[in-house]
């Protein structure tokens, strides 16, 4: 085969296994068999072998990095990562939104599941994955690329070549978790209390190799300086997430009135055991980013969102 043909292929191989990544860890809605996947993936790995030169970064067989790394380096985050403020009941929730309303008139809330992860951040340029960083102290990260990009809901690539930079959460999702410690209960390990600690203790593996064996997922709920690529709200970003091909949370939804998020927040309140992954709480943002930039933030966090965590479930002993 003519070595134009071999990158073709490659290429080709590349943007399907690509395709099916998305179906399967995004839209959880695989349309080939996991042996028609195994199969192409091998078909890469064995061309990327005799024609190295033609190996790309972001091939999805370079997803499972390379060496264990001796420490993780420093990330400094050009827009620091915030915390958010928290609620912890209906009056705390009503005084948020009557702050809100002295300051901004008639607003929109746009309410989402909170996950119980690790916030990080992740940097692409020309439509490809250059960076993940930890939150760290919220200006100063680690730097945990090799360790993301076995996340198989990441993409390597976007579908447009933009240079972006996004957050989002990454968590241990429930299956996960329980397959984990029932392996460290017979092999005498110490269990893990609870999948955030469980995904904590995997991102600071210093071994790419553990990481991707234990099966992490990400959502990705932010866009850096939206409001510079020409979006008016959060709703707006979101959508162009998914447009790129990230993973998000189809839990969210607009709501006009802090009666909407109330009802929202009851209605997950209840329903969270039926999810796959852990949620400790429900994170509320004013949907416009005009009205998020005359509220502005504190050191510490926004002022035009705020996080209902829920009450603490009574441990049965
Ligand atoms: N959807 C969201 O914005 C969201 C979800 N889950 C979380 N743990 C967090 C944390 C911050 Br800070 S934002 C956010």
């Amino acid at each position: 085969m003519a070595l134009h043909d071999v990158e073709k292929q490659m290429a080709q191989l590349r943007q399907q296994i690509e395709k099916y990544n998305y179906e399967y860890y995004v839209l959880d809605k695989p349309s080939i068999s996991d042996a028609e996947y195994d199969e192409l993936m091998r078909r890469l790995i064995e061309l990327e072998e005799q024609y190295p030169q033609y190996k790309t970064p972001d091939s999805p067989s370079q997803r499972v990095g390379g060496a264990p790394l001796e420490s993780f380096a420093k990330v400094t985050h050009r827009v620091p990562m915030l915390s958010l403020s928290n609620a912890f009941n209906e009056g705390d929730l009503r005084d948020f939104d009557r702050r809100v309303r002295q300051e901004v008139g008639d607003v929109r809330y746009v309410c989402e599941l909170k996950i119980d992860g690790l916030a990080v951040s992740l940097r692409y340029e020309n439509g490809y994955f250059v960076q993940g960083a930890t939150r760290g102290d919220g200006t100063t990260g680690e730097d945990i690329t090799e360790n993301v990009k076995t996340i198989r809901s990441l993409p390597l690539r976007l579908r447009e070549q933009v240079t972006i930079e996004v957050r989002g959460e990454v968590y241990m999702p429930r299956q996960s978790f329980e397959k984990l410690n029932e392996q460290r209960k017979r092999n005498g390990e110490e269990l893990f209390a609870n999948p955030r600690n469980a995904a904590a203790g995997s991102l600071r593996q210093l071994d790419p190799k553990i990481v991707a064996s234990r099966q992490l997922d990400i959502f990705v709920y932010g866009v850096v300086h939206a409001e510079e690529l020409g979006f008016n709200s959060h709703s707006e970003a979101l959508r162009y997430l998914d447009e790129l091909g990230f993973k998000t949370n189809c839990a969210r939804q607009v709501c006009e009135t802090i009666d909407d998020v109330l009802s929202y927040i009851e209605r997950w309140h209840a329903e969270r055991e039926k999810l796959p992954y852990d949620i400790d709480g429900i994170v509320i943002k004013v949907d416009s980013f005009a009205q998020q930039k005359q509220l502005g933030a504190t050191a510490k966090s926004p002022r035009w969102a705020i996080a209902y965590k829920f009450p603490a479930e009574e441990v049965v002993t």
